[in-house]
C-alpha cells in the first residue's frame, strides 16, 4: 500500500525500536482480552495434547498486534516461527518448498493472506486440510501430480480485510480472532511500559495524553511515544508531562481526538465539497489523491469506531460528531437524513 508518509498511519515503517518495544508473552501483552485468553487455553490444550495447534487468522486494523500475538504464540508453543507474507508468495513452488521445510508443531505466519495469488491459495487448502502437497510437476502431456506428506504445522494469517478473504479459505481456519481497537487505559499501560523501556521520564497525565491521541493503536502509540521523547529531549524538559506531551504532539498536527491532517483532510472533504455526504469511496479517493485501499483499511476504521462517519449503501455520511469536531455547522435535518439512508437499503 502506498500512501503519503504520515505519523501516525498506523503502517510498518521498519523502525528497529518497534521491535523492541514488542512484547514477549501473552502475559505481557496488554488489552485484546478476550482473544488472549482464548489463546491461552487453546495453546494450552494443544501443549498438552502434544499436538499442532489448529489454524489461527488475526483479523483487524494495521498496528494492532497481530503480527506480535503471532510470534508470541510459537514463542508460548516452543516450536519454530517462520513467516512470510500473501503477495511474496508468487508461485505454488514457494510456498511449497516453504511448507516442505516446516517441523511438526511449528508456526508458519503468512501476513496479508488476503493477498495470495489464488494459484497458491489453492495448494494451501489441502496442505491446511490434509497436511499434504499436491502438485503438478511438468507442462502438457507429461504433466503429473505429486502428492507429498507435510509436517503438521500451524498455519497463523493476518489480515487487514475479512471481506477479501475467499470462504473456503476463511474456512479453513479453525481459530478466528477479531482484534478491535485499544482503550485508552490500555494504550495508557502500552505507553507506560514502552516509557520505562526507553529509560524516558514520564508522569501519568503525560502517558494519559498520549494514550488519548493514539488512535487506538498500539503502533501509533509507539510512535508517538518515541517523537514525543525526540522534542522533550530536545527542549531539555526532564519529566514528559501533560503539557510536555501536548505540545510535542500539537506540534506533530496530532489533534486532541488523536486525528491527524490526512483524518482532518477526509472530513473536511466530505463536509465541503459534498455536503456531509452520501459520496462514494472512488470519489473520496480521488479527492485525497490516496489509494482506496489505504482509505479503507487506515483511515475509516477508527472514524467509524469513533462514530464520525457511517458507511451507507450510497456511500459515507458524516454524522453530527465530525460536524462538531470541524468545528462546523451540521446541516439542520442531517439526523432525518441518516435515518433515510439506511431505509433506502
Ligand atoms: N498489546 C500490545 N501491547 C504492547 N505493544 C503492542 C501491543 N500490540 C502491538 N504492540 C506494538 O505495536 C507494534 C505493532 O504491532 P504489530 O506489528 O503486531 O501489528 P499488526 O497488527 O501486525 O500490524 P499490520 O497489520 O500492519 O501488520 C508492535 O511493534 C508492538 O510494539
Ligand atoms: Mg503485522
Amino acid at each position: 500500500m502506498n500512501t503519503a508518509p504520515r505519523l501516525i498511519s498506523a503502517e510498518k515503517r521498519g523502525e528497529d525500536v518497534e521491535q523492541t518495544l514488542r512484547p514477549q508473552s501473552l502475559d505481557e501483552f496488554v488489552g485484546q482480552a478476550a482473544a488472549r485468553a482464548n489463546l491461552k487455553v487453546f495453546i494450552e490444550a494443544a501443549k498438552n495434547r502434544g499436538e499442532a495447534l489448529d489454524h489461527v487468522l488475526f483479523v483487524g486494523p494495521p498496528g494492532l498486534g497481530k503480527t506480535t500475538l503471532a510470534q508470541i504464540m510459537a514463542r508460548e508453543l516452543g516450536v519454530n516461527f517462520r513467516s512470510t507474507s500473501g503477495p511474496v508468495i508468487a508461485k505454488a513452488g514457494d510456498l511449497a518448498a516453504l511448507l516442505t521445510n516446516l517441523e511438526d508443531r511449528d508456526v508458519l505466519f503468512i501476513d496479508e493472506i488476503h493477498r495470495l495469488n489464488p494459484a497458491v491459495e489453492e495448494i494451501l487448502y489441502p496442505a491446511m486440510e490434509d497436511f499434504q502437497l499436491d502438485l503438478i510437476i511438468g507442462e502438457g502431456p507429461a504433466a503429473r501430480s505429486v502428492k507429498i506428506d507435510l509436517a503438521r504445522f500451524t498455519l497463523v494469517a493476518a489480515t487487514t480485510r475479512l471481506g477479501l478473504i475467499t470462504n473456503p479459505l476463511r474456512d479453513r481456519f479453525g481459530i478466528p480472532v477479531r482484534l478491535d481497537f485499544y482503550t485508552v487505559e490500555e494504550l495508557e499501560l502500552i505507553v507506560r511500559r514502552g516509557a520505562r523501556i526507553l529509560s524516558l521520564a514520564m508522569d501519568d497525565d503525560g502517558a494519559t495524553e498520549i494514550a488519548r491521541r493514539a488512535r487506538g493503536t498500539p503502533r501509533i502509540a509507539g510512535r508517538l511515544l518515541r517523537r514525543v521523547r525526540d522534542f522533550a529531549s530536545v527542549a531539555g524538559a526532564e519529566v514528559v508531562d501533560r503539557k510536555v506531551a501536548d505540545a510535542a504532539l500539537t506540534r506533530l498536527e496530532v489533534d486532541a481526538l488523536g486525528l491527524d491532517n490526512l483524518d482532518r483532510r477526509y472530513l473536511g472533504m466530505i463536509a465541503r465539497n459534498f455536503g456531509g455526504g452520501p459520496v462514494g469511496i472512488e470519489t473520496i479517493a480521488a479527492g485525497l489523491s490516496e489509494p482506496r485501499d489505504a482509505i479503507e483499511d487506515i483511515i475509516e476504521p477508527y472514524l467509524i469506531q469513533q462514530g464520525f462517519i457511517q458507511r451507507t449503501p450510497r456511500g459515507r455520511v458524516l454524522t453530527a460528531n465530525a460536524w462538531r469536531h470541524l468545528g462546523l455547522d451540521a446541516p439542520a435535518n442531517i439526523a432525518q437524513q441518516q435515518i433515510n439512508l439506511f431505509q433506502e437499503e
